[in-house]
């Protein structure tokens, strides 16, 4: 009878899972319009004029205010001091006005003349706007993990995050897909204005989901038999950052992104360019690891769950992208079905790292921590997120156009390839370095974390 009073509503599965289905809503909104953007590179280049910097500017504008005005930062520490629900809130609120803002700058702006800081109006609007995006995003992020972690401790954790991050990339596959099928048929920012009706939707979601999770902070409040969490304090910055777990952590994180966000975010033209697939059909096959990710990374996840080897998995996945990365950047291997192998490879890598890598910042730092770690590690990652679309963007611009057809530069891209591998390599060394530190330190990376009853 006892246990039945003391029920709580994330001890019953199909609720917890409902609950996470809901905010899984919220996020894959996010990614969509994180993503959207990215097969139009060379539709932006010949409708609107946005060269290789502009749109590497705008790619990387993602991440500026989060890593120029530590806006992460601000983020995770706002979660720890205010919650879930309030900072859930507040994010679905900047992803909705941030994505309006980037509408405005490609319709209402295409044909402004008008320049700021250097960048065509509609350009530099357009990246204000992703840039209040990304900071929602971003924190949109964080609080989904720490929601994840509060909703399925001692429970099926990693198997969430798993089908939580699967879920997300439901988002990106479906931007992927259909952006440029999309614009040719209706109009260039048919797709955007498409990401923001469904972020108007995510943010319906999460209003939704905070009702559950009021709910379960009463039962838990109730619940004589649970211990009272430890309040997060401003000294806990500092625990966080003298532990060398989350150096290595955030290292591999930023290391490994670098070479699958940026990446993807110029790969429909590198399918173009250098494998002549056609511009319809290049958007699904870079969103393949997306597809892929989206079975693979819950199988990961609850393997993670069950069987432990974080720290294996970790290596694994890197070693995998050091292998894509290389091949493409070689110009003789030119066959389509080459680089649609390779996507699959990069699927089944950006699964392998991912499941393992963000339970295992559950299991370094305590719950009331949480919030705060993993906003240090986006911010991390983030400088990269910004800094390497706006370095590719660069590279090509100085050193990669091989000629121009109508107005319009065509890349190669062997040089912006081995950047990539550059960083996948340093990804792999962090990953061996991680495997040293669990056992020095006693991480427990190896372990499951299912608990057995
Ligand atoms: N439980 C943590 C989930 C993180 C998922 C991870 N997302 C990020 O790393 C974001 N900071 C950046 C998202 C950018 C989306 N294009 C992921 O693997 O997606």
């Amino acid at each position: 009878m006892s246990v039945e009073l003391n029920k709580k509503l994330n001890d019953s599965k199909f609720t917890r899972w409902m609950a996470l289905g809901v905010v899984a809503f919220t996020m894959m909104a996010a990614y969509f319009v994180n993503d959207v953007m990215a097969p139009l590179k060379t539709m932006l280049e010949g409708q609107l004029g946005w060269g290789s910097t502009d749109f590497g500017f705008y790619t990387g504008a993602y991440s500026f205010l989060n890593v120029f005005f530590l806006m992460l930062i601000w983020g995770g520490l706002i979660l720890d001091r205010f919650g879930i629900r309030f900072t859930g809130k507040l994010a679905a609120i900047l992803m909705v006005f941030g994505t309006a803002l980037q509408y405005y700058g490609i319709t209402e702006l295409a044909d402004s003349n008008s320049v700021y800081f250097g960048y065509k109006a509609g350009v530099f609007i357009s990246s204000v706007g992703y840039s209040i995006f990304g900071v929602g995003a971003e924190v949109a992020g964080i609080t989904v993990t720490k929601l994840i972690a509060k909703w399925f401790k001692g429970k099926e954790m990693a198997t969430a995050m798993g089908v939580q991050v699967a879920l997300a990339r439901i988002g990106s596959q479906a931007a992927y897909t259909l952006a440029i099928p999309v614009a040719k048929s209706f109009h260039l920012d048919t797709p955007v204005l498409i990401g923001l009706v469904l972020l108007v939707g995510g943010l319906i979601a999460f209003f939704a989901f905070s009702v559950l999770d009021k709910k379960l902070d009463k039962q838990i409040k109730d619940d004589k038999t649970s211990v009272d969490e430890e309040k997060f304090s401003i000294k806990d910055v500092g625990a966080i950052l003298s532990n060398p777990g989350f150096w290595l952590i955030a290292l591999l994180c930023v290391l490994f992104y670098s070479c699958v966000f940026p990446f993807q975010k110029f790969a429909t033209e590198l399918m173009v360019s250098k494998y002549g697939i056609d511009a319809d059909f290049a958007g699904s096959i870079v969103g393949l690891p997306a597809l892929g990710a989206l079975i693979l990374t819950p199988v990961f996840g609850s393997l993670v769950d069950s069987k432990g080897k974080a720290d294996n998995i970790m290596i694994i996945g890197a070693a995998m992208l050091i292998f894509v990365h290389l091949t493409y950047s070689i110009p003789s291997i030119n066959g389509w079905w080459v680089a649609t192998v390779l996507m699959i490879i990069l699927g089944i890598a950006f699964s392998l790292v991912p499941s393992a890598m963000w339970p295992s910042v559950a299991k370094i730092f305590p719950a009331h921590q949480l919030g705060t770690a993993y906003a240090l590690i986006f911010f991390i990652q983030n400088i990269g997120l910004w800094g390497v679309p706006n370095l590719i963007g660069w590279i090509q611009k100085e050193f990669c156009i091989s000629e121009t057809i109508n107005g319009v530069n065509q890349y190669d891209y062997t040089i912006p390839m081995l950047v990539f591998t550059g960083f996948a390599t340093l990804s792999l060394v962090i990953g061996l370095l991680l495997k040293v530190a669990n056992k020095k330190y006693g991480y427990g990376l190896e372990k499951a974390n299912i608990e057995k009853k």
